[in-house]
């Protein structure tokens, strides 16, 4: 059987027949996030976007045995836990974990729905207060931190952050809070460790209805993103950051009458990562329009190109190659997740190859020193270094190598023929494993624009087209 990157993500928490909340909102949070969601059920409620009018829950035997069925066949990379209902059900839970736990244990500690309806016994407090010391992060909002704190609901957000320090330093737990339930123009969150560490993550106050089901969707987005190797800070942020655009679209849905649902998938309707890339690339046609018509592209493609002039070329693309090395680096070391991290740190070995094996192959052993770096490759690679700080600006900027590289030197292969001066040079353009790093780097350079802001894609829009700048003055000079 072959391994897969894609984090295997189970829900343990109550159902929601009307799709908002529970284990469908799990669900669709891991599916979105880019996780396998599985989901074993603790407690079915009957409720929609205005109310619950039932809760069930079946016998607590039951679940131990959805969760070792589950656990007996599939490796679980995470659980997000939410409604458990009652302490029979959070015993077995705890019990399962001491027994089996997953390697990321997210704890969403569900006692009241929005509409007032409880979710959890009064009775049931203590076991969950019990459950905390198996989780890794607990998400309480504020009227939920009070009970676990055992004190009153705490009266602002700096009183809030003191009550959740307390929690985390007794219980030896990060505790997310959530400012959901704030008044203000603000709802922030803030990971707050053991020992009082306190990590912000600010959000402005969407006038929306579209509040079902927040806390269980960031819960399972938090326990799906860390699953996938982001750190819990960057996990958060990236969570975050989904469930506000999939709250911004949630009215759109119009489900219901009451407080309806987020749109979980409203980035599939409206904002693909290859959407972002596909948009700089329209942007900057007038460049690569002038790029294809330069003469240095036009005489090496027709094989009338001046010698001298080839070398000289090759001689700035050997320095250029050794500094762009060192973004690519950077970007590797800002990486969110491993995947990337590897990727870039990847494509920084594969540069330094190409340069060596330019000098190997074409220019003669000698490197640096000979040749003094243009003013126009200065200027490129002072571009380059200057991307930033964060990780999507330096990825955006570093893309129009990659990709109108590739794209004039599939045209220029195409012109390539046995007698063609050139025929060894043009056909190093036909590399199979190139095209392949070129689209994922447009892949993940995209994905960071879906994590960033309208800010940051502006700021990821225009070092994409400066350098493209950059790349007609460089096959021009
Ligand atoms: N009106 C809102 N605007 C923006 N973000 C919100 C809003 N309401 C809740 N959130 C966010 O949704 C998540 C869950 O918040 P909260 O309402 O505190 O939890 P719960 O849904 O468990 O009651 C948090 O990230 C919070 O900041
Ligand atoms: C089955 C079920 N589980 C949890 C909740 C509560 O959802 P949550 O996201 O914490 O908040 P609201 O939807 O109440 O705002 C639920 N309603 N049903």
């Amino acid at each position: 059987m072959t391994s897969s990157t894609t984090p295997r993500v189970l829900s343990i928490a109550g159902s929601d027949p009307s799709g908002g909340a529970g284990v469908q909102a799990d669900l669709k949070s891991i599916a979105a996030n880019g996780g396998y969601g599985m989901a074993a059920i603790a407690a079915l409620t009957a409720q929609n976007t205005v109310g619950v009018t039932g809760v069930h829950v079946p016998p607590p035997e039951f679940l131990r045995l959805q969760l070792d069925t589950v656990a007996d066949d599939i490796r679980i990379d995470a659980v997000k836990i939410g409604m458990l209902a009652e302490a029979s059900v959070i015993d077995v839970v705890a019990d399962w974990l001491a027994r089996r736990r997953p390697p990321i244990v997210v704890l969403d500690p569900v006692m009241v729905a929005t509409s007032g309806a409880r979710l959890l016994a009064p009775a049931a407090e203590d076991a969950l207060r019990r459950l905390l010391r198996h989780a890794d992060v607990v998400t309480p909002n504020l009227p939920e931190l009070a009970v676990l704190a055992g004190e009153p609901e705490a009266s602002g957000w700096n009183d809030a952050l003191a009550q959740a320090a307390r929690l985390a330093t007794e219980h030896g737990v990060r505790v997310l809070v959530t400012g959901g339930h704030l008044g203000g123009a603000s709802s922030p969150d803030a990971l707050v460790k053991p020992g009082g560490a306190i990590t912000e993550f600010p959000g402005a106050r969407l006038e929306t209805a579209a509040t079902h089901g927040t806390g269980c969707s960031l819960s399972s987005a938090l326990a799906t993103r860390r699953a996938r190797g982001e750190a819990w800070e960057i996990a958060i942020d990236t969570a975050k950051t989904w469930l506000t655009d999939a709250m911004r679209a949630g009215s759109a849905l119009a489900v219901g009458h009451g407080n309806g649902p987020v749109d979980h998938f409203a980035r599939l309707h409206d904002e693909q990562p290859e959407d972002h890339a596909a948009a700089w690339w329209r942007d900057c046609a007038d460049i690569r329009a002038q790029i294809d018509a330069l003469p240095f592209v036009t005489s090496l493609g027709d094989g009338t190109l001046d010698r001298e002039r080839f070398r000289s070329y090759l001689a700035q693309d050997a320095l250029y190659l050794r500094e762009y090395a060192k973004v690519l680096g950077r970007a590797s070391a800002l990486a969110p997740s491993p995947e990337e991290e590897l990727f870039w740190a990847r494509c920084a070995r594969g540069c330094l190859e190409s340069e060596l094996q330019l000098h190997t192959s074409w220019l003669g052993a000698e490197r640096g020193g000979c040749t003094p770096l243009s003013r126009v490759n200065r200027a490129y690679l002072d571009h380059l270094s200057a991307a930033g700080p964060d990780y999507g600006t330096i990825v955006a900027a570093v893309l129009p190598c990659f990709w109108i590289y590739r794209d004039v030197g599939e045209r220029l292969a195409a012109r390539s023929h046995p007698e063609h001066p050139y025929a060894a040079w043009l056909a190093t353009y036909a590399d199979p494993s190139f095209a392949e790093s070129t689209m994922a780097a447009i892949r993940w350079a995209g994905l960071a624009a879906t994590r960033t802001d309208a800010g940051g894609r502006a700021r990821m829009a225009r070092a994409f087209r400066l350098s493209a700048h950059h790349e007609l003055a460089f096959f021009a000079q």
